[in-house]
């Protein structure tokens, strides 16, 4: 269903990825809990194909070959501590769940927890699946096995997506299997699952499935009888036979177009302009934003390959990422989940990046633990996004602002805009190349407040910018271009 089931006063997810369950453990309890963060996609917990050619890429992860919980990014002991630390620290745990496939047809190895399988023979022991547990000549109707026509909803479901061995999820035994993994997971304490491929499941098999999971566990927090948060991820820019709309009876669904959408407004691309953004969300035809999930770049298209291609903004293009994120995070549109990555070179050959398969940061495999430095940044090739001030201020602006509306919009008809929520929080963004001056209803009360874009309110002052608030509710605003970052949010806590 719908609800993240986020403690009180939470309303952003952030996406981990990659990062290891005693990291994450350590993130809830010094970080996204003191900063008002709801809950944490992790990265597949399941045993994953290993595969070294090209080196352990990120995307072995998405190849499952049991359900026994041995990753690179911990054991099933580091996964329920970090489970219980979470939770006790208010922070919820999602889990991106592989059930749409197994395998690449063609992979050999051992799994991760040192699993054997057989993908040619159809073969996975340790779940076990056998050769009657996936699609075949009498399910997916093309010759290869593969999808070949992504118009054809029937292909898109029953034949393999990329040469991955495609599960039926239409038999019994394997919806079985499939809700006994994700209720192992339920019994440890999670609050729901980002389902990775929904594209490829026919929606009433994952409703079955669904339909075979338990409550979430009151004693890690949850109320009675709450059912676990799903979200699809669907891959629709409006240009294939299936869409998203068809997967809101199950949950959430990821809404692509957002993120793509606002790269190319803030990148000035095709014509657009920030101040276009008035009414975006489902005034630009996206879903409504109760059965959406909002992000500005995911795992697979911060490679600039994925979902949104090459306009998607990144940590990569920093300043232009932060106005997007403020914007995102400001924004009364759908459930925001911030994005958290690793550092990889890039190696941009004929527009795409060769080196898009990098996985995180090891040491002959092993990943890297999460450092700290005393700024607060992250070493060990971590970017930490979500420790960005102008990031996490704005988590925090989003649970200020909640179950109000926007008000005030102001714009400049080019690309300089400002918006209230309510009476409770404003931002103003200047993405122009000279400076934003003007005059601007603000809808706050009269007063000083500290600016949370250039800085912190600390105890009776702002360690970045104070911003006065006349009795009229104004604010005389001056925003230089050339400021490292052109935007200023004002909210109720940052209040002096
Ligand atoms: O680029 C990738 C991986 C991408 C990927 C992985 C996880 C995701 O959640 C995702 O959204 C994309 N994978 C590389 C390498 C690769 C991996 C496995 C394989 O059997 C073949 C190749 C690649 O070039 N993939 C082909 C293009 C991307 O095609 C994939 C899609 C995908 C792309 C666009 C769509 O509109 C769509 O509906 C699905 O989803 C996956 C989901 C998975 O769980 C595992 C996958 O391998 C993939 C996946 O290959
Ligand atoms: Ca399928």
């Amino acid at each position: 269903q719908w609800d993240p089931n986020f403690s009180t006063g939470r309303h952003s997810m952030v996406h981990l990825f990659e990062w290891k369950w005693v990291d994450i453990a350590l993130e809830c309890e010094r970080f996204l809990g003191p900063n008002g963060f709801g809950g944490v996609q992790v990265s597949p917990p399941n045993e994953n194909a290993i595969i070294t050619s090209p080196f352990r890429p990120w995307w072995e992860r998405y190849q499952p070959v049991s359900y026994h919980l041995v990753t690179r990014s911990g054991n099933e002991s580091e996964f329920t501590d970090m489970v219980r630390r979470c939770n006790a620290a208010g922070v919820r745990i999602y889990v991106d769940a592989i059930i749409n496939h197994m395998t690449g047809n063609s992979v050999q190895g051992a799994g991760t927890d040192g699993s054997s399988f057989d993908a040619s023979a159809k073969s996975y022991p340790a779940v076990p699946y056998g050769p009657t547990d996936f699609n075949d000549a009498t399910t997916c109707p093309t010759q290869s096995g593969s999808i070949e026509d992504y118009q054809d909803p029937i292909q898109v479901r029953n034949c393999q997506l990329s040469g991955l061995l495609d599960l039926n999820q239409g038999k019994d035994y394997v919806r079985q299997k499939l809700a006994d993994y994700l209720n192992k997971l339920i019994g440890l304490g999670v609050a729901g699952f980002r389902i990775d491929a929904s594209k490829h499941m026919w929606p009433a098999d994952m409703k079955a499935i669904l339909d075979k999971l338990d409550n979430l566990s009151v004693q890690h927090g949850f109320t009675a009888n709450a059912r676990p948060f799903v979200v699809q991820e669907v891959i629709d820019l409006g240009n294939e036979a299936i869409t998203g709309s068809e997967y809101f009876g199950n949950g959430r669904v990821t809404e692509f177009r957002y993120g793509m959408n606002l790269g190319e407004v803030f990148r000035k691309v095709n014509n657009q302009k920030l101040s276009f953004i008035k009414n975006y969300g489902e005034g630009w035809g996206m879903y409504a934003g109760n059965t959406s999930l909002a992000f500005i770049d995911n795992h697979d298209n911060q490679r600039g390959h994925g979902a949104g291609g090459a306009n998607i903004l990144t940590f990569r293009v920093a300043k232009l990422y932060k106005m997007a994120q403020a914007f995102m995070l400001a924004w009364p549109y759908a459930l925001t989940r911030v994005m958290s990555s690793y550092y990889w070179d890039q190696n941009m050959e004929g527009g795409s990046d060769k080196n898009d398969w990098i996985g995180p940061p090891n040491q002959d495999g092993n990943t890297l633990p999460v450092t700290i430095f005393p700024n607060g940044t992250c070493g060990n090739g971590w970017m930490c996004e979500h420790r960005w001030r102008q990031i996490s201020n704005m988590v925090k602006f989003r649970n200020v602002v909640e179950g109000t509306t926007m008000t005030n919009w102001w714009d400049n008809t080019e690309n300089q805009i400002a918006f209230s929520r309510g009476n409770k929080g404003f931002l103003a963004i200047n993405n122009e190349d000279r400076a934003l001056s003007a005059t601007i209803a603000t809808g706050l009360p009269a007063g000083q407040y500290c600016d949370v874009i250039s800085g912190n309110k600390e105890g009776s002052s702002c360690t970045g910018k104070t911003i006065t608030v006349s009795a009229d509710g104004s604010v005389n605003l001056s925003i230089s271009n050339t400021e490292e970052d052109p935007m200023v949010a004002i909210h109720a806590d940052a209040k002096l």
